[in-house]
Order: structure tokens, then sequence, then C-alpha cells
């Protein structure tokens, strides 16, 4: 044979592999369960024409080649919006997706590649776990470099991990290690052990959906940061989640050109936004008049609704936002909303993202219920994460700033760049009636007319916690009109961008979980 030939014959060999997957059968039964073909997401999430693939000839050693095309993994680097990203794709269609031993060296290279070359890493997860056959005994016990490498690439470069159908135990771990996972409605799955184990292991009788589905781990357990529709929709967030971030821990995230004119007067919020305290009212509609274009990418939206967290760009500078939603539980910061917030600030901080604090919250939810949940232990955890971060932080107090919601929430001692209230904000140990309730116990007893005294006194504390004495004692750097929100962030933007600070050396913190 010729050289030619036998380049024309691998040549053969490669576009059978990439046109045929696990064989026309397994893709049929893919496209019945209305998921894509790992392929075909990997042309999805790169800019087109740039997807180089690594490690196409590899197959399972000691197997029929044929029958383990890739070894199910589909791995490689391309662009995504100009910039690279490496990929690691479980194809389905061959054996389940299961992690075969050269699909998993694969996955290594690309593991490798994207810490040295500092890109981010995306996983498409679609797999049955780790491959029974292959992982007995000693060949199980040497594995697991696949979450230790992950967590020495966390905070080194962003780590994506879309679930776009099963991910059990072996592949359960991966998106939980990663920093944004979104889950497809319908055909994903996470789970340390399917339904079939289930039953034999403890009896319980459940199906896969109810078990580990994308609504489970969105609405429930927290593991997925947001249902999407279909595999498209879900390669389309990937891409547009990777837009908010640097491609690494040592640059800044992109500064993207927008027509929405960074002085915008932001006049809704002036209808928005109640006097009274406790009028719910929804925060998102705030943050979607304050950003560019009115665009806001919720992490997590389902899940500890009294947390909203997402990205959003203001003249163009990526923003990270923290904000209380006092639409649900008027506000209060409980158990999962202190995970949600500090896992996300984490995020920002590692990638150089600023935060913005939205402050509208009666303080951390307390009683026995939370108390046995650990509210301490995971306010903690808010609490680390705030004071740890040394990004461009920037607070508004909405309206009401109260108790310890009020440190977490990036109080005056967290460092904020900016500390910014609203005329009518109230800044306060707790909230008037609460308050008055315990110290003038006594006095409103013995009063003549004790609600007419009740009533006094609340209004006395109330002009104490106004937000006039705290600009008084210079303890806001100004409050502001709502309208000019938008104007006066985007110029903390472009000033803080070269923020600089020092603190002590340690190894580590030791963070409160
Ligand atoms: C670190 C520890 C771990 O990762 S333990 C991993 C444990 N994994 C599991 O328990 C998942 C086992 N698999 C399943 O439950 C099902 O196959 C799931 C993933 C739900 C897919 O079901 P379904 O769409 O009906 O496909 P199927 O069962 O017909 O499977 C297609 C072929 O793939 C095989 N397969 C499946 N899983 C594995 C696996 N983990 N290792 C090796 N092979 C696997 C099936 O046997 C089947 O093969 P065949 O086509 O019948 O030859």
């Amino acid at each position: 044979m010729t050289l030619q030939e036998i380049i024309e014959e691998m040549e053969r060999r490669k576009q059978k592999i990439r046109e045929e997957m696990g064989g026309e059968k397994a893709v049929k039964r893919q496209h019945e369960k209305g998921k894509l073909t790992a392929r075909e997401r990997v042309e999805l999430l790169f800019d087109e024409g740039t997807f180089e693939e690594m490690g196409t000839l590899a197959y399972q050693l000691g197997s029929d080649p044929k029958k383990t095309p890739a070894d199910g993994m589909i791995a490689g680097y391309g662009k995504i919006n100009g910039r690279g990203a490496c990929v690691a794709a479980y194809d389905f269609t061959v054996i389940a997706g299961s992690m075969g031993p050269s699909g998993e060296k694969k996955v290594t290279r690309m593991r490798e590649w994207a810490l040295k070359h500092r890109i981010p890493i995306i996983w498409l997860i679609d797999s049955a776990g780790a491959r029974i056959q292959n992982s007995a005994g000693s060949s199980f016990a040497a594995t697991g470099g696949l979450f230790f490498e992950q967590v020495i690439m966390s905070g080194v470069v962003p780590q994506v991990c879309a679930v776009m159908g099963p991910g059990f135990a072996g592949t359960a771990y991966v998106p939980a290690l990663a920093d944004f996972t979104p889950m497809v409605k319908g055909t994903s799955f996470l789970g340390l052990g399917g339904p079939p184990l289930v039953k034999a292991a403890i009896g319980e009788d459940i199906s896969e959906q109810e078990l580990g589905g994308s609504k489970i781990h969105c609405e429930i357990s927290g593991v997925g940061d947001l249902e999407v529709q279909d595999d498209a929709a879900c390669i389309e967030k990937v891409r547009e989640y990777l837009s908010y971030l640097p491609q690494n821990n040592q640059d800044l995230p992109p500064v993207i050109k927008t027509s929405d004119p960074i002085d915008r007067s932001c006049d809704k919020l002036n209808e928005l936004i109640p006097t009274a305290m406790n009028t719910p009212f929804d925060i998102i509609k705030l943050i979607e008049e304050i950003v560019d274009d009115g665009k806001f990418f919720e992490i997590k939206p389902r899940w500890a609704r009294n947390m909203v967290t997402g990205f959003a760009r203001i003249g163009g500078h990526s923003i990270g936002i923290v904000a209380n939603q006092p639409k649900w539980l008027g506000g209060t910061i409980d158990v999962n909303a202190s995970d949600k917030a500090a896992r996300f600030i984490n995020i920002c901080n590692a990638f150089n993202v600023p935060i913005l604090y939205l402050v509208d919250t009666p303080a951390f939810m307390i009683g026995s219920a939370v108390e046995k949940a650990g509210i301490i232990r995971h306010g903690a955890k808010f609490l680390h994460a705030t004071a740890s971060a040394t990004v461009p932080k920037f607070t508004i107090v909405v309206r009401k700033a109260f108790g310890a919601g009020y440190y977490v929430m990036n109080g005056r001692a967290y460092e904020p760049d900016l500390f910014l209230a609203y005329p009518h904000a109230q800044i306060s140990l707790m909230g008037a009636e609460g308050a008055v309730n315990i110290v003038y116990r006594k006095e409103i007893a013995n009063a003549e007319e004790p609600e007419a005294r009740r009533q006094e006194l609340i209004q006395e504390y109330k002009d104490r916690i106004s937000v006039d004495l705290v600009a008084g004692a210079a303890d806001v750097d100004d409050v502001i009109n709502p309208a000019d929100t938008r104007r006066i962030l985007a110029s903390a933007l472009e000033r803080t961008r070269g923020k600089q600070v020092e603190r002590p050396w340690r190894k580590i913190g030791v963070v409160p979980v």
C-alpha cells in the first residue's frame, strides 16, 4: 500500500466512526428519546468549523474496535464566541456512554489541556457511569483521578457540566464538582444509583425522573443550576454562561459592547419598589431594569427562590448579582439560600467577576426547623464567602437590611467598594416591631393605652433606623435616587477593574460546610 492509500484508509475509518458512532439502531434510539447525539451536541457547542477532535481512533483495547468507536468519548478543542475551550462528550450510543479505559484517557487529556492552557472545560454527560466489566478489583482501585483533578482545577479554569442524559455514580460527581450544571428536562438524570439498584438495596420503588430527574435536582436538591427544555437550549446556555467569565482565574471577564446607554435612567424602579417594608415585590424586575438590555442569566432560579443569584452586564462589564427576593419568604435567608449565595459568590470571586448585593431582607430565618437544619453552619458559609471575596463588591440597600442579614449581604464591614442605599431604606439590628416588643415590653404593658404606646414607640424606633441617620454618620457612601442606579454602577465597574486586595498569608481558610 502506498502512503496515500494508507492515509485514505485512515480517513475512511475516521469518517465511518464519526458518521456511524454506536450504530444506526443506537443513533435512532437516541433521537427517539428526544436527544441529540454527542457529535451533534459538540457541533452546536463550538463556533462553526472550529472543533478539532482528539482520539477519534480510540477504542476499548481487547475488544472489537467497531463495537466501541472512539470508545464512547468525543473529546477535543474548539472555540466558543471566539475563545478556546475543551470538551468531553459521552456518546450514549456506545455501551450507554459508559466510561471506557481509552475514553477516560481522552478525558484526562482534556483536563490536562484545559489546566495547562488555562481554558474552560465542558463535559456533556450522557453516561451509564463506570464501564462495569472494566472496573472490578485492582483496575477500579486505581481510579478516581477524574474527581481529584477536577478539584485541583477548581477555581483555576471554568468547569461546566451539562447533563443531557443519565449521569450514574461515576459521572454524577462530575457535575457536582463543576461550576455550572444545566440539566435537560425529561431526559437528564443524576444519581448515585439508578432505580434497579435503589430497589435492590433499600426496597424503594421509584422512577428514574422521580429519583434524580432535572426537576428533583433543579428544584429540590440544588445540584442542578438550570432546567432547560432540550439539548439545543442546553448548549446555548453553556455558551451564554461562559460569555460572562474569563478564560481562567488570572484573566478578567470580557467587556462586551452594549447599545444600552450606561446613563439610562431607571425610572421604573421608583414605581416598582414599595415604600412599606413588608410589601412583596419582584427583585428580578429591579435587576432587569438596571442591567444591559434587561438580560439576566439566573443561576438556580427554582431552588432557594428567596435568594436570587445570576450574571448580567452593566455597561458591558460582567457582574454577579446576589439579591434577596421579597416575593419568597419575605426575603429571609434560610439554609438553602445561604448555600446558594455562598456558592455563587465563590464562583464570582474565583473568576474575577464583580458582585452586586441587592439587600432587602428581614434577616436570617429563625425557629427550631432551621436550627435543626443547621442554619448557623450554613449562614456561616455565606458569611465566609462574602468576607473572602476580594473582587469589586457593591452593596445597595433597597429597603431593609436587618440583623445578620445585613452583615452577610456585604454590609459596611465586608469591604464594599461602594455602599449605597435608596432613600427609604432602613438598616438595623432588627425591624421596629420586633425591637419594640422586646425592649419596651414592660413599658407597653404598663401604659394606659398599650397599643397606642406600642405604635408610638415603633414610629420612634423607625426614625432611629432610617437611612438618614446612617448617612449622617457617613456609614453609607451615598443615598441615591433608584433611577440613577445603572449609571452609578456602570461608573463603579469601570473604576474598580484594577482592584487589588492583600490578605494575610494562609494555606486555606477553614470554610464552614
Ligand atoms: C464509580 C462507580 C460507578 O460509576 S458505578 C456505575 C453504575 N452504573 C449503573 O448502575 C448504570 C447501569 N446502566 C443502566 O441502568 C442502564 O443501562 C441505563 C444507563 C439506564 C440505560 O438504559 P437503556 O437506555 O435501557 O440502555 P441499556 O440498559 O440497554 O444499555 C445499553 C447497553 O449498554 C450496557 N451498559 C449499560 N450500562 C453499562 C455500564 N455501566 N457498564 C457497562 N455496560 C453498560 C448494557 O448492558 C447494554 O448493553 P447491550 O447492548 O445489551 O450489549
